[in-house]
């Protein structure tokens, strides 16, 4: 077996017992496969997301002494979600919060509206910065972790996609802000930034042609990053091997930041 298809799991069973987080967006891609490894690290996981039907379909999925319950909620409403969050914290406590529910459309600049652009800095910084902040009595007392999942590229730019780059840019800034404000409460906070992830959100607003391309043109490896590899980063920054780990940005992309992203493709953008 190569590299490139190894299993990504190296964390040792039971890493992450006794842990409880809290995972939006976990009924589906990314935040599925993050809440299926948290759980089989012993974890247990609070899935939000606005469709009971794919929350509870994460649940059914789940292998792992860990323990699931969901919670349906928009983090757009920013205090519907605080009170999911409270409700977590006061119940089981909370060791981890992962700011995973995002999203866009792929539009040039001069094409969103200030409903459009407002709809996508609500759900990818917004709705970050308060349900963090609602967090910070819990993960004080656990001295527990954020994860914000970002894009690789965020430093960069990304042709159609100026609100969310724009959004995920706020959200390094706020990480690395609370990074240094929340150190000494013994909180830390990092940003995930995957390259192309093949997840059905992704395939339903890209064309094959642009999927195509981004991997194998935009990525230097050639390859996308599967959501297991992405989740085992997620548990390693919330493990004790993460410890020391804030204010980083890690993307985790096949070299994608490296390449020259997605202004390659201007038929797709222009
Ligand atoms: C280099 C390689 C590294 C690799 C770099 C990585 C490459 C891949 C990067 C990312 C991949 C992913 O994120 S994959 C995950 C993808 N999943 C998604 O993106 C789906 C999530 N999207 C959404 O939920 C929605 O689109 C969301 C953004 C939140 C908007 O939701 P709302 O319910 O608020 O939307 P609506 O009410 O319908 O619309 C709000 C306004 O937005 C406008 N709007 C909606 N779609 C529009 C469109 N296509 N073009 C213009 N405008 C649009 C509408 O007209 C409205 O404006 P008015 O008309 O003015 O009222
Ligand atoms: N796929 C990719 O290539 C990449 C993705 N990313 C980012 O990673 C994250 C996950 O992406 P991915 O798994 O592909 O996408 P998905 O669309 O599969 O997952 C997003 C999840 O968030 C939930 N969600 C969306 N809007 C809201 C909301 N307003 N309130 C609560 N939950 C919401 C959705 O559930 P529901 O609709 O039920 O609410 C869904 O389960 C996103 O932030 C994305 O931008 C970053 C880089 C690349």
């Amino acid at each position: 077996m190569t590299a490139a298809t190894t299993e990504p799991r190296v964390l040792a069973s039971g890493t992450l017992d006794g842990l409880s987080a809290l995972v939006t967006g976990a009924g589906s891609g990314i935040g599925r496969a993050v809440t299926q490894r948290l759980v089989q690290l012993g974890a247990h996981v609070t899935g939000l997301g606005r469709h009971e039907d794919s929350l509870k379909e994460t649940g059914d999925l789940l292998d792992g002494p860990g323990g699931y319950d969901h919670r349906v909620c928009d983090v757009r409403d920013t205090e519907a979600a605080a009170a999911a969050l409270v409700e977590v914290g006061e119940s089981r406590g909370l060791g981890l919060l992962v700011n995973n529910a995002g999203g866009q459309f792929f539009a040039k600049a001069l094409d969103i509206s200030v409903n459009g652009w407002n709809s996508v800095l609500d759900l990818n910084l917004t709705s970050i910065f308060h349900l963090t902040k609602a967090a910070h009595p819990y993960l004080a007392r656990t001295h527990g972790s954020v994860v914000n999942l970002s894009l690789s590229g965020v430093e960069r730019g990304g042709m159609g996609m100026a609100h969310s780059i724009a959004a995920r840019a706020g959200v390094l800034g706020l990480t690395r802000t609370l990074a240094l404000e929340w150190a000494t409460d013994g909180i830390r906070i990092n940003c995930v930034g995957p390259g192309t992830v093949l997840t059905h959100a992704l395939n339903d607003e890209a064309s094959d042609h642009v999927l195509g391309n981004l991997v194998h043109k935009a990525t230097p490896m050639q390859r996308p990053t599967p959501t297991a590899d992405v989740a085992e980063l997620v548990a390693f920054l919330a493990s004790p091997a993460g410890a020391l780990m804030t204010g980083q940005l890690l993307q985790i992309d096949g070299g994608a930041h490296l390449g020259a992203g997605l202004h390659m493709l201007p038929e797709a953008y222009r």
